[in-house]
């Protein structure tokens, strides 16, 4: 994990033709973290997808070493497979094997609804599994999309804890939030900043 590292240099990103921000920069190394502010609408999500790969940048250029894993708004689990399961077929892609996939459950208090069917699931319950897949990945990079969204104060508690191990252990954390999370001195990046029109 030592040589984890997320650069992105004088990044620009533009979406129906629009260019939404501009000259934006971030360079992260092993155990660092980030997090990602600004307005509705201004790109935050839009940024996050650049960096995992899912979105060209319209300008610059983002270095990735390490794998990556993200978690967004999408639930991206078979809503009719039990919990267990479902996190299952994404632990086999990511070659994360029953221990990590155990700890990752235990890590967002999911044991108890381990055989629950994915749809039976609450908001903030869903939004754990969403993480126990990225904790479960073994990814070193994380890309947390409002992950505090739903979480009542013992799971964002669990977050915390999680993401402190995984920047102890050398992973790096890119968060988006409007609500405050439990981040250690992370490097506040404001798109507002960099914006280019009014967010709408
Ligand atoms: N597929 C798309 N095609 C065109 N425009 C898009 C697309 N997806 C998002 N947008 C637009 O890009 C802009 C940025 O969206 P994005 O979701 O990145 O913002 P955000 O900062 O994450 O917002 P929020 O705080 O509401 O989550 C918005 O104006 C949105 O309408």
């Amino acid at each position: 994990m030592s040589e984890a590292a997320l650069r992105l240099s004088g990044i620009a990103c533009a979406r129906g033709g629009r260019l939404l921000f501009r000259g934006v920069d971030l360079h992260l190394e092993a155990g660092g973290s980030a997090l990602l502010r600004g307005p509705n609408g201004i790109g935050k999500s839009s940024l996050m997808r650049i960096c995992a790969g899912l979105l060209r940048e319209a300008a610059g250029t983002v270095e990735r070493h390490g794998q990556i894993a993200m978690a967004d708004e999408r639930l991206a689990l078979d809503l009719e497979q039990p919990l267990m399961q479902a996190l299952s077929f994404w632990a086999r892609l990511d070659g994360a094997d029953a221990a990590a996939l155990d700890g990752a459950l235990a890590a967002m208090a999911l044991m108890p609804l381990h055989d629950a069917p994915v749809r039976m699931l609450s908001t903030g319950q869903r939004k754990r599994a969403a993480l126990a897949r990225v904790i479960a990945s073994g990814a070193v990079i994380w890309l947390l999309d409002e992950p505090g969204n739903g979480l009542d104060d013992a799971s964002l508690a669990l977050l915390g804890r999680c993401v402190e191990a995984h920047l102890a252990g050398g992973g790096i954390v890119l968060a988006a939030s409007h609500q405050p999370l439990p981040l250690r001195a992370p490097v506040l990046l404001d798109l507002a900043a960099y914006g280019v029109e009014e967010a709408a």
